[in-house]
């Protein structure tokens, strides 16, 4: 399974996390914003269209950098990779009533991450 999700940078160079909703999997722990890839699109168009959904914000499939992926091994075989992008002003809402944040590099390491977030947040902080 694909996925794909942002890390999304403000001028101050902290990263917006938000929290997954209780009941899903991985449910409570903190991740970048994005989600699965359906069939019919590609993994830019994917990500633009979770961001829209999740936070409210449009973003331009070209703003957004490749970074690193990470690969959780299992039946699933998840496979997330992380583009990186500007944050520009503008609105952001928790659409799905989620709690968001910006957070420096100490603070969103001290958080309960998902595995996969984990080891990105570790990766671009190399
Ligand atoms: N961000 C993140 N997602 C993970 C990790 N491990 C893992 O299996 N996933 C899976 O990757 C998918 C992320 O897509 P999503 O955010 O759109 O999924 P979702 O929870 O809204 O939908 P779902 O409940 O149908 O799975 C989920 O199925 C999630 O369970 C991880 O470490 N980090």
């Amino acid at each position: 399974m694909l996925v794909v999700a942002l890390a999304l940078f403000d001028k101050s160079g902290r990263i917006l996390l938000q929290q997954r909703l209780p009941g899903k999997h991985h449910g409570g722990l903190w991740e970048f914003p994005g989600g699965k890839v359906e069939s019919d699109e590609t993994p830019r168009v994917a990500l633009v269209r979770e961001i829209e959904e999740e936070l409210g914000l449009h973003l331009e499939p070209g703003s957004l950098t490749p970074a690193f992926f990470a690969e959780e091994p299992g039946d699933r075989a998840v496979v997330l990779n992380l583009y990186t992008a500007s944050f520009e002003g503008g609105e952001l809402v928790g659409r799905d009533g989620q709690a968001w944040g910006w957070f420096a590099h100490e603070d969103a390491a001290n958080l309960p991450l998902a595995p996969m977030d984990r080891q990105l947040l570790a990766f671009l902080h190399r």
